[in-house]
């Protein structure tokens, strides 16, 4: 028996199903989004075809998006890792990072993200001879454009990025510097990503004590393929305000046989002091991290008041967007508007913004898109044909 079989809780409120439609169009923050993860895969052939990238497993692009999830289903993060080489081998110039981040923003935006903090790791992008500064400055200038593509649409989105370090390599400090050097101008934190096995994130420990120093915010990739010790090492010894994951915490919840529930006390830290887990249940479920939608923690952490929040990870990679992560929980758990608003009022909360666009976001864009979906969840308004107001 599973912590949510054990866990009985009340079920969600909701009156009847958000459909498909629905959820595209309500305001969603994404916080945990992979660059390198998420390309077209048409966009992937062109520039593999332009530069004579000849490794690529097939060049028809359904075929090759099908590829990517299938070979990232492999049960181990290290495999579904093994899958960026192809991704990374097409955005090494100025000019195929700043395409792929406008993509990105005009992709997220049609999925009815509002808010998204992106991240990528620079130091996968100096194969073309590009420094670290150019890399950044590359793909903020191509966000850039992705929100003024969005905006002559008549939609909106805003993008942050989150700077990677990679968990073997020892570039850290360096990852480090250049987020603080680039705050305020499009680069919002720091992230750890890569295998977790073997690569402890306190290896980095200079680099955290650095971002502690300057205020920086901080992500951390943690209990994903290693549990709690890891989660406890990102929180309390390199200072991460969110997890990347994170849903090994359950390894410190216990439930008894009665539904009594006891958090240790990582648990209880990471609850008490609203750390977010950025929750990625279809890449879980390719790496291992969880066996399936109605099993993945999500659904108990989000009962036990953890600020859990939804997200995509990598959407070529994982083959999923935030509508359909969304979908896969409406489908398990029977989650309706109120559920996808909490996920979203969470995501808003946790976002590395400042404090007044963090409340702006909520009242002016995540309510009111939110109250209207809740009026025809409950049949209170009329569904007109390609009415976008909860999208605005
Ligand atoms: O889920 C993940 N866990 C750890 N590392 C990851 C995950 N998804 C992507 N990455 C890695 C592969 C990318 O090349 C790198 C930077 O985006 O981050
Ligand atoms: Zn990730």
């Amino acid at each position: 028996m599973t912590l949510s079989d054990k866990l009985r809780l009340e079920s969600p409120t909701s009156a009847r199903s958000l459909t498909e439609d629905q959820i595209r169009r309500a305001p969603k923050v994404l916080l945990h989004d992979h660059l390198d993860g998420g390309l077209r895969a048409a966009t992937i052939i062109e520039l593999a075809a332009a530069i004579g990238y000849r490794d690529l497993p097939t060049t028809e692009p359904v075929a090759l998006a099908d590829w990517f999830r299938d070979a990232a289903d492999s049960g181990s993060l290290e495999r579904y890792l093994e899958t960026f080489a192809h991704t990374c081998a097409v955005m090494q110039s100025a000019e195929a990072l700043f395409r792929i981040a406008a993509e990105c923003a005009e992709d997220l935006a049609a999925d009815g993200v509002v808010y998204a903090e992106v991240r990528y790791a620079p130091e996968q992008h100096q194969a073309g001879g590009l420094t670290l500064d150019q890399v950044v400055e590359a793909v903020n200038a191509g966000f850039r454009e992705g929100e003024r593509r969005v905006a002559a649409a008549g939609r909106r989105i805003r993008v942050g990025t989150l700077l990677c370090a990679m968990r073997h390599a020892d570039r850290a400090v360096e990852i480090a510097e250049l987020a603080v050097a680039h705050r305020d101008r499009g680069v919002a934190g720091f992230d750890i990503a890569g295998g977790e096995i073997g690569n402890p994130a306190g290896r980095h420990a200079e680099a955290f004590d650095y971002l502690r120093s300057q205020g920086a915010r901080v992500t951390v990739h943690a209990g994903e393929a290693v549990g709690a010790e890891s989660i406890r090492e990102a929180v309390l010894r390199c200072g991460a305000h969110r997890i990347g994951h994170g849903v090994r915490i359950t390894d410190d919840i216990t439930i008894d046989a009665d539904g009594r529930v006891t958090l240790g006390r990582l648990a209880s830290y990471v609850r008490d002091q609203r750390i977010a887990l950025e929750v990625c249940p279809t890449s879980n479920l390719q790496t291992g991290a969880a066996v399936g939608y109605p099993e993945h923690p999500v659904d108990l952490l989000r009962r036990l008041g953890f600020r859990v929040c939804l997200n995509t990870d990598n959407r070529l990679v994982s083959g999923t967007t935030m509508t359909e992560e969304f979908q896969h929980l409406r489908d398990a758990f029977g989650y309706g508007a109120a559920e996808l608003e909490e996920f979203t009022v969470h995501a808003a909360k946790a976002a590395f913004l400042p404090f007044d666009e963090r409340t702006a976001l909520i009242n002016e864009v995540v309510l009111p898109g939110y109250a209207h979906l809740r009026a025809r969840e409950l049949g209170r308004v009329p569904v007109r044909e390609g009415d976008a107001a909860a999208a605005a």
